[in-house]
């Protein structure tokens, strides 16, 4: 059985459609993210699953139970951190976790939990005195403090320095390997690159891709790019001619042509032809960014 499944979920708000028929499976085990623009509906789609919003149409089950029915159960199965979480200013780190351990009947042992996130020494400082990542080690502490077999992590890094989303990263991969079955939300690509077994590309309320983040950078069809320092001896409508193209840019004063190997194989022929040398050449693989603005439509 999958863990958590969502089948053509809707939910409106008035008469802006939030979720327009979204559909996915996450498998026990998984880091399952989902990836979208600002607005896209990733927040409600993750509340109705942890049974936070009651959908206006489609199904959600979290481990075969339906989470607005079977919510006290389903609470027990998953773990919830939601965005822009905030704790009482004033709540140390310890009195946090022990506050919520009392919300289970068999919380995991928080002492443990807090080695394992690296907040033992945080245990007396107050919420409103910690740093970014200090607070969402401790919501990640939070959210797996009733022994959840899956957690839902919403937006986890916004806000942190490249450092501290690093740490959290490796966290969420610690989670993972620990059992827990990990549905992650955001829209930074690198961290659904870095992170993510499958990806859900949410858009205006839709699933419009759902693969492995190799699988979308595939199917974007922008495997490749090849830039150069551009002296203008290849006009652009060349380079666009050529096999696999997809688009030409110029930026920082060089070209850069993005494409698939074909591409690079034809871009290179094309020197050798006319004896051309491009300075400064350097192939690079496109990443999940360029395949993101090919399955969203961002960059419109
Ligand atoms: N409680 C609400 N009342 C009215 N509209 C809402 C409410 N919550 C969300 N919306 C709207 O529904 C749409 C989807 O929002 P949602 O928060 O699910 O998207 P998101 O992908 O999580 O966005 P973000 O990345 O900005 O958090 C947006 O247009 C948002 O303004």
């Amino acid at each position: 059985m999958p863990m958590i499944e969502v089948q053509d979920l809707h939910k409106s708000y008035g008469e802006r459609k939030a979720a327009d028929g979204v559909t996915f499976t996450v498998e026990e085990g998984e880091i399952f993210g989902i990836l979208g623009p600002n607005g896209a509906g990733k927040t409600t789609t993750v509340e109705c699953v942890a049974g936070l919003r009651v959908p206006d149409a489609g199904t959600v089950r979290v481990a075969g139970l339906d989470p607005v029915a079977r919510h006290a159960e389903v609470t027990r199965l998953l773990g919830v951190q939601l965005q822009q979480s905030a704790l009482q200013p004033k709540l140390t780190v310890r009195e946090a976790l022990e506050l919520y351990a009392s919300f289970h009947k068999r919380p995991a042992d928080w002492r443990i939990l807090a080695e394992r996130l690296g907040l033992t020494d945080q245990l007396g400082k107050r919420y409103a005195k910690l740093s970014g990542g200090q607070q969402q080690r401790l919501f990640i502490a939070l959210a797996l403090i009733g022994n959840p077999r899956a957690v839902i992590l919403d937006e986890l890094t916004t806000g942190l320095d490249p450092r501290a989303r690093r740490d959290t990263w490796a966290l969420v991969e610690s989670v993972r390997d620990s059992g827990v079955t990990v549905l992650l939300v955001t829209h930074f690509m690198e961290e659904a690159q870095r992170l993510c077994d499958r990806i859900a590309v949410i858009d205006r309320g839709r699933v419009t891709a759902l693969d492995t983040p190799a699988g979308l950078i595939r199917r974007a069809g922008a495997a490749k790019s090849v830039s150069y320092e551009d002296d203008a001896r290849i006009g652009r409508a060349e380079l666009l001619a050529l096999p696999g193209a997809a688009a030409v840019d110029t930026q920082g004063g060089r070209t850069v042509l993005t494409g698939t190997d074909a591409t690079v194989d034809a871009f290179v022929q094309l020197l050798a032809r006319r004896g051309v040398t491009a300075r400064g050449l350097r192939v690079t693989d496109a990443t999940l960014d360029d395949a993101y603005l090919d399955l969203t439509g961002a960059d419109q």
